[in-house]
């Protein structure tokens, strides 16, 4: 492809050598550079591409994007620079792949929890429904029936808009996306058009890398803020920052709540082990999903469904049959003893998946929950989790999740601190996943609930920096049905 065509939209600060010149690909790692290629010198979390623009010319790339061109350049290469390579990566990734996303339409999911599952069930959806419909998400990506492996909740913007150029080739109507808060701060969604967006909520997460929660609920409103006039912004009214996420934004601003008038109001009739039965619109509807929570995420699905113009009664009718994301409350039973897995990784998530059990559960049983905390990520959240998990459970075994580089024993040291000594009896700190599992097996009798909190659908446990096969379902029915 011609570089002048996918330097539309860019504005250039300042230019060494030809832009009339063929590009082979657009690359941002100094690692998997080819001849021909574009690189981009982005300054990262860990190291600035900057450092490694000699060694990409040395390996033949034609043209470099940066922040500051290098004093010494190289004949025949063209050196562009920009006021932040990010955001020339994401709208010239969109360009150089024909600005897929215009021609599909494309709906961001944003917010703490419930990404995925709102997400997930709008794929599923829309598939019922007879589209051709594209998912981008933390458990895979989907593309029609095809399954292509994700790294991130939100990729890169070059795996990104490949991702949407294949669902435009592939006929897809829709894509719903997971837009995670890094992927904003990163620019990865940058030159994306989007027909609407829709906010779950914004509790504590993440602070390692935004630092202040204030800079967090900045980066999510910063994706509502973008949104052009044609598209909608769907924000939870209940939450007490929902409002704030439609402040600026040129969108049609819809809302959904629980506790008060909204566009897209619901009523919880019953919550059990079964599902959930709610008044949506002044419809009775029950659904598969646990957990008052989950009448959110059903909320913000229906709002969008009729956001896009979808029957109503099509949409509660096809949604009353659908399932959540992989490992979002997973619920299994062996010897008598019911075990739940789910991906509650903030505190907000734990207190949520545990006081649904508690309302629900019939009284006598104990509460017995599994919980670790990531390494490399946000460290105040370790303490409150653990308080949230006693809080909420009979028993509570500290263990780890992905420890990533990081020691798992001082993660876990780092869970204690929130035990107050009133719970600490009824803690136990074990840091092998599987040992923690299978102690838990041990101690809990029929009747009993082991709550597996943190992994849900991951398929492996990251220690030291090495991912080994690790999965929280078959452990836990390994351990369960070994106990007699
Ligand atoms: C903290 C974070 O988000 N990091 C992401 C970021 O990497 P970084 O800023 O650390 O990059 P860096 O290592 O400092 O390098 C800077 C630049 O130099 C380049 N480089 C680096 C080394 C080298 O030898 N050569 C070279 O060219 C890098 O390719 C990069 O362009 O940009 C990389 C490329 O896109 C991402 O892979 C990486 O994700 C890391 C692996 C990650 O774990 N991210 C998580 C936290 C994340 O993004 N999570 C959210 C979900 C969160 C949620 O909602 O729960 C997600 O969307 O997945
Ligand atoms: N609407 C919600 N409000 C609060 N907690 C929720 C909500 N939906 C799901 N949860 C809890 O959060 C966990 C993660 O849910 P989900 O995967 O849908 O969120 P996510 O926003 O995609 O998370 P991530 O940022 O890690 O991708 C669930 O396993 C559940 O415990
Ligand atoms: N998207 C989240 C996932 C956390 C999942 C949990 N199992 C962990 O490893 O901390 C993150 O990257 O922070
Ligand atoms: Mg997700």
């Amino acid at each position: 492809m011609q570089l002048q065509e996918i330097l539309y939209g860019i504005a250039i600060t300042n230019l060494v050598g030809n832009t009339n010149k063929e590009v082979s690909a657009l690359v941002f790692d100094s690692r998997q550079v080819t001849q021909d290629d574009v690189f981009f010198a982005i300054k990262g979390t860990l190291s600035d591409g900057h450092a490694y623009i000699g060694s990409v010319v040395s390996a033949g790339v034609s043209v470099v994007v940066c922040e500051q061109i290098p004093e010494e350049t190289v004949a025949g290469v063209t050196y562009i620079q920009v006021a932040d390579s990010s955001v020339a990566l994401g709208k010239m990734a969109a360009n150089f792949y024909g600005n897929p996303s215009a021609k599909l339409q494309l709906i961001g999911i944003t917010g703490t929890n419930g990404k995925t599952t709102i997400a997930t069930l709008l794929f599923k959806l829309f598939r019922e429904l007879g589209y051709k419909v594209g998912l981008i998400s933390t458990v895979d990506n989907h593309i029609n029936d095809r399954v292509i492996v994700a790294t991130h909740t939100t990729p890169n913007p070059i795996a990104l808009n490949m991702l949407l150029q294949d669902m435009v080739d592939s006929g897809c109507d829709y894509c719903f996306m997971e837009v995670s808060s890094h992927a904003v701060v990163q620019h990865r969604i940058e030159g994306l058009s989007f027909a609407g967006g829709v906010f779950s909520n914004i509790t504590h997460d993440h602070l390692d890398f935004h630092v202040t929660f204030d800079n967090y609920i900045k980066a999510k409103k910063a994706f509502f803020d973008v949104l052009p006039s044609s598209a909608f912004a769907l924000t939870n009214l209940d939450d007490k920052n929902g409002m704030v996420m439609l402040q600026n934004t040129k969108a049609v601003k819809k809302t959904y709540a629980l506790k008060q008038l909204a566009d897209f109001k619901a009523n919880i009739i019953e919550n059990s082990f079964n599902g959930l039965h709610l008044n949506i619109d002044h419809a009775d509807v029950f659904f598969k999903l646990v957990g008052s929570f989950n009448a959110y995420n059903l909320l913000a699905v229906y709002g969008t469904a009729m956001l896009l113009d979808q029957d109503q009664l099509t949409v509660l009718t096809t949604l009353t049959s659908l399932t959540g994301a992989e490992g979002r409350f997973d619920y299994m039973m062996a010897n008598g003893i019911i075990g739940i897995v789910d991906y509650a990784h903030t505190p907000d998530a734990v207190q949520n998946v545990l006081s649904t059990i508690h309302d629900i559960r019939k009284g006598t049983e104990q509460v017995i929950t599994i919980i670790g905390c990531g390494g490399d990520r946000d460290k105040t959240k370790r303490p409150i989790m653990a308080q949230v998990a006693c809080d909420w459970s009979d028993k509570v075994i500290l263990t780890s999740d992905n420890p990533r580089t990081e020691n798992p024993q001082t993660i876990v040291e780092e869970m204690e601190k929130g035990v107050s000594p009133t719970n600490r009896r009824k803690t136990l700190s074990i840091v092998d996943r599987r040992e923690a599992i299978k102690t838990a097996c041990h101690l809990a009798k029929p009747g009993d609930i082991i709550v597996l909190a943190g992994k849900g659908h991951e398929k492996y446990q990251e220690i030291n920096g090495v991912r080994y096969h690790f999965d929280d379902k078959e452990v836990l029915m390994e351990q369960l049905n070994l106990i007699s």
